[in-house]
């Protein structure tokens, strides 16, 4: 069997006849949602090795206009340097971050470091510590894990003075965090079995409002700062500013999106041409935004499993990213879960910890999907994204932060 009447048989035939046509339209458009700035348009030109558009135009599908290439990529850097923005370096955002942990609400740490410093520890104090870590969301099971660990270090070492009761805390936070998980980002091309490069392929999933969207912007802006170059995929064809707010996201930093002209396209047929467009044009990493409207497990299984096989006919899934929103704390997490079941996820991204006092969540959901969080959002600011590090996120909890 072919290459072609395989993918036919994958994806189906308005899929084929999306890939070839509506699906493969790339950056520098001219509609921009209002609040972000765009960034000025690049000379467009299409390049050599544009990926082919061999399907014919099919009825109800809208073909690119004849004066507009299907796939634009810019040609070099430097023509776009004067008019994109540089993303902020990647080391030391979530120290920078880090206040915002501290700002929001009633902070945890701070919560608990005033109970811990008290002179004697009676038993309505450790019920007001295990109390305080249950509404900050870490969960039964490991508030249960730092109240007996944090008892028997007072009773071996005492707590002398406010200090020490913050180094105490400060140590048993971090191991509950847990500094021993992979938080790495597989975000480097690999070698097909032909020998040939493939970009590293991330796929972002998550419940709709969660902010899939803004963190695959955000991380584009990540791996820009790295040096990467990167191809934005918006599969969530069913919002239909969705991919619009993505293209604005990457045209702000030279990052070409591929997406459908035509509102609820085939997501499977946008990813596997972002992938396709990534890999011809020697990209190092494809993000893939997803749509999270899914009534039930089936559905999701479905969209999610024909989107990942897809996929994988042109490169590997490197990562797997799950969105999850800390607002929603415990109540996000059933949904969470059925996503982690079905989408083989790598890794967690939590947005809106700078909207929350629970920053617990943090403990919760590791333990409960049994994955690392990755990267955490801190704000709505284009790079305030950043890579999860256990020693800021416990000093920002204890109010450490400086920013
Ligand atoms: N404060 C704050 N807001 C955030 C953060 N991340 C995302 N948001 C906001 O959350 C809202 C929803 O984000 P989107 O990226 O559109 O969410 P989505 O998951 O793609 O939504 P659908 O396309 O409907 O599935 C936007 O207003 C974002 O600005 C964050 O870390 N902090």
């Amino acid at each position: 069997m072919n290459e072609t009447l395989e993918l036919l048989l994958a994806i189906g035939l308005p899929t084929l006849a999306a890939l070839g046509t509506a699906v493969a339209v790339v950056s520098r458009r001219r509609r921009r949602p209002p609040t972000l700035p765009p960034a000025e348009r690049a000379p467009e030109t299409p390049p050599a090795d544009a990926p082919p558009t061999d399907a014919p135009p099919t009825e109800g599908l809208v073909p690119p206009p004849v004066t507009e290439p299907d796939v634009v990529v810019p040609d070099t850097p430097a023509e776009l340097a004067p008019e994109l923005e540089v993303p902020e370096a990647v080391g030391g955002r979530l120290a920078r971050l880090r206040g915002r942990l501290a700002r929001s609400g009633s902070p945890l740490g701070a919560r608990l470091l005033a109970v811990l410093s008290r002179d004697h520890l009676t038993e309505d104090d450790w019920d007001e510590l295990e109390e305080t870590l249950l509404l900050a969301d870490v969960g039964a099971g490991p508030t249960g894990e730092l109240i007996d660990a944090l008892r028997t270090e007072v009773r071996v070492r005492g707590i002398q003075d406010p200090a020490a009761a913050r180094a105490l805390l400060r140590e048993q936070l971090v191991a509950l965090v847990d500094p021993s998980l992979d938080r790495s980002l597989a975000t480097q091309p690999v070698v097909g079995d032909d020998g040939e490069p493939r970009p590293a392929v991330v796929l972002v999933v998550g419940v709709n409002g969660t902010g899939k969207t803004t963190t695959v912007g955000k991380l584009a802006r990540v791996l820009v700062a790295e040096g990467r170059t990167v191809v934005l995929g918006a599969a969530d064809t069913f919002r239909a500013a969705a991919a619009d707010q993505l293209e604005t996201w990457g045209s702000r930093v030279g990052v070409p999106t591929v997406r459908s002209d035509r509102d609820g396209a085939d997501p499977a047929a946008v990813a596997f041409d972002a992938v396709r467009t990534g890999r011809s044009t020697g990209a190092d990493v494809v993000l893939v935004d997803t749509a999270g409207r899914l009534q039930n497990k089936a559905g999701l299984m479905d969209e999610l499993g024909k989107i990942t096989r897809v996929i994988t006919r042109e490169a590997p899934l490197s990562e797997v990213l799950l969105v999850l929103d800390a607002t929603t704390g415990q109540n996000g997490m059933n949904q969470a879960r059925v996503f982690a079941e079905v989408a083989g996820v790598t890794g967690v991204v939590l947005t809106k910890l700078d909207g929350t006092a629970k920053g617990g969540i943090v403990v919760a959901v590791q333990r409960e999907l049994g994955l690392p969080v990755k990267l955490v959002g801190l704000g709505e600011g284009a790079d305030d994204l950043a890579p999860f590090d256990v020693d800021d996120f416990v000093d920002g909890l204890l109010g450490d932060g400086t920013a």
